[in-house]
């Protein structure tokens, strides 16, 4: 597309010039009030005063589901999907969907990245690795069953799954079912085709591999001499031996933080260790915790840590995880083609941009509003602030995290005049949320809410707009609930559930500051808006149109800011006219 086609026509109603905060609270969605909604248990004043009595600047929209590009109406939100909504201004069919539908096409075999890593299979072994759940978010159990399967029915004769458990997007403890049933999956797939599967190594997520964003490298380091090396401090048959054996060992241990461990043989060796000519497919569709380990496999120049060797393998990622730096460089599904996001729009015109969040949601607000994109647009006129995040610790230990720094530091980028708009992500109702601490997240929460407080109080100093809204829920919901009643559900020993996942609930967004103008408000004729209309509405509240194929905007403007100033001058002018007949007798003569 053409420089110039970025040119976006200045809106009819609304003018340019004021400042523009928008912020995202992770993991913040509106649901039944009761003690389990962490949001409802905190103390969230500036949350609760943008609501209260406010329906013409205060909505829900929807970020689950098939609003924000997902297969099925029950899939909840995720920042990924979220945040490409929000910065994209349209909805894009997402890695989930696409890679149903390269599976059940069968396309996924016949495309070029699966061609590549075929090469390796008449004389190497296939390691698959990545997040064994149903969850949805990074990966799906289904599609890595039929992975194995097509795999196997097309030439691979040995194959090794390296899995990490999941328990935060799914139950913690389901970890079990799952491993069970890979089991099941390898040994049908060897009945049927001959070829050799085996698990071959595993650990949880947080644990082992899955780290973002370069926060802390030890993560990878641990996966790779796990799924590579074949080195990991412990030891077992078989993987489920491994989950219940370490569980004992260390009762708190969850499905989150298990320690690396390898398979092993009768005689102690490992039994899949990454090695040349070799191929690997990290299976996770979605990009973040898959970006580190595929730097790892891929690069030949790499100084993160020490590999100790690297293998000389065929790599392919489920997708194309970073479009921008084209890594990895084979994928075997296309990722969707996010283009013209509204970042790119402000550059084409003129607007100075300031991005903020700490490491752990850093991308959010940048790689993946830019869809999937690393690097900037502009370096003149954006600025790209990251504030390193705790590392070693689970964040229900420092429920605060570094939201309140991020507010201050997005606090002085307004007040400093450099920037028309800011756009920042607080990480507290989501990262807290996950580790399932109802209390942690409850101070999280209303540590979100304060640093709202300090960006709305800079907002209003410059006499700007502000946007807050949210990507997907978390924290409002922290237990398992019966979909039909929405009473919590009991696990065997009568316990409470406690729901460290994402949900599917609706987000709140909110409008406001001392430049809003006084005839802009939300739409009424929107009812299932969703986070696709977010940018849209951002656009004209920076005084644009939104691009002509953008989801509408929730806003609208029933006359433009000079009508309404010539009115209140008419008025004025009749009112004086009128007192002044009175005073003489005359009738007004207007
Ligand atoms: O990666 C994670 O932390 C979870 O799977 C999803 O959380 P996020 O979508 O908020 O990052
Ligand atoms: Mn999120
Ligand atoms: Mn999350």
């Amino acid at each position: 597309m053409a420089a110039d086609s970025f040119a976006l026509p200045p809106h009819p109603k609304i003018a340019k010039g004021k400042k523009l905060a928008v912020i995202i609270l992770d993991g913040w969605g509106e649901q039944v009030d009761d003690q389990y909604n962490a949001i409802h248990v905190a103390d969230t004043p500036t949350m609760d005063s943008l609501k209260k009595g406010r329906p013409d600047t205060w909505r829900l929209v929807k970020a689950h589901g098939p609003a924000v590009g997902l297969p099925k109406e029950d899939d909840m939100g995720n920042s990924e999907v979220g945040h490409n909504a929000l910065g994209a201004g349209r909805i894009f069919e997402q890695g989930a969907g696409l890679v149903d539908t390269a599976l059940q096409t069968g396309k996924l075999f016949q495309g070029e990245g699966f061609k590549h890593i075929q090469g390796a299979f008449p004389e190497g072994t296939l390691h698959l690795i990545g997040l064994l759940s149903d969850g949805g978010v990074h990966s799906r159990l289904d599609q890595i069953q039929a992975l194995i399967k097509g795999s196997a029915e097309n030439g691979a004769k040995r194959i090794r799954v390296h899995f990490l458990t999941d328990g935060r997007d799914v139950l913690d403890g389901s970890s079990l079912y799952f491993v069970d049933e890979l089991e099941k999956t390898l040994k049908e797939v060897q009945e049927a085709t001959g070829s050799d599967c085996k698990i071959a190594s595993g650990g949880g997520r947080m644990e082992v591999t899955m780290d973002r964003y370069e926060n802390d490298w030890n993560v990878v380091k641990r996966g790779w001499d796990a799924q590579v090396l074949g080195e990991a401090p412990h030891k077992f048959k078989s993987a489920t031996e491994a989950l219940k054996k370490l569980k004992e060992a260390d009762p708190k241990v969850n499905d989150q933080y298990y320690p690396p461990f390898v398979i092993v043989d009768d005689e102690g060796k490992a039994v899949g260790p990454i090695v040349d000519g070799d191929a690997v497919v990290t299976f996770n569709f979605r990009a973040d915790r898959m970006v580190m380990l595929a730097k790892a496999l891929e690069y030949e120049d790499f100084k993160s840590f020490d590999r100790v060797r690297w293998p000389k393998i065929r790599y392919a990622g489920m997708l194309q995880y970073d479009g921008e730096l084209k890594l990895p460089a084979h994928y075997l599904v296309s990722p969707p083609e996010i283009d013209r996001t509204s970042g790119e729009y402000l550059v084409h015109n003129g607007i100075r941009t300031f991005a903020c969040s700490e490491t752990v949601k850093f991308g959010h607000v940048t790689f993946f509003w830019n869809g999937n994109r690393s690097g900037q647009f502009s370096q003149e006129l954006e600025e790209y602030v990251e504030i390193p995040s705790d590392t070693g610790i689970t964040f229900n230990v420092q429920p605060e995290m570094k939201a309140i720094l991020i507010a201050e530091r997005t606090r002085d980028a307004i007040l400093s005049g450099k920037f028309d708009v800011v756009r920042v992500n607080l990480p507290n109702g989501d990262m807290v949320g996950h580790t399932g601490d109802f209390h942690a997240t409850v101070v999280g929460c209303a540590t979100a809410d304060k640093a709202v407080k300090i960006i709305l109080d800079a907002i209003e100093q410059v006499g700007g707009i502000f946007l807050v809204t949210a990507d997907h829920g978390n924290a409002e919901d922290m237990v398992k609930r019966n979909p039909k009643t929405a009473q919590p559900v009991l696990d065997k020993n009568g316990q409470l559930q406690i729901l460290t996942s994402h949900t599917c609930a609706p987000v709140p967004i909110a409008i406001g500051g001392p430049g809003l103008p006084q005839n802009v408000r939300f739409r009424k004729d929107l009812p299932n808006g969703g986070l696709a209309n977010v940018a849209a509405t951002t656009l004209n509240l920076l005084g644009f149109e939104a691009p002509a194929d953008y989801e509408p905007s929730l806003v609208e403007a029933d006359f433009n800011e000079g009508e309404f100033r010539n009115l209140v001058v008419d008025l004025a002018i009749m009112f004086s006219h009128a007192s002044y007949s009175l005073l003489f007798s005359k009738a007004p003569s207007f």
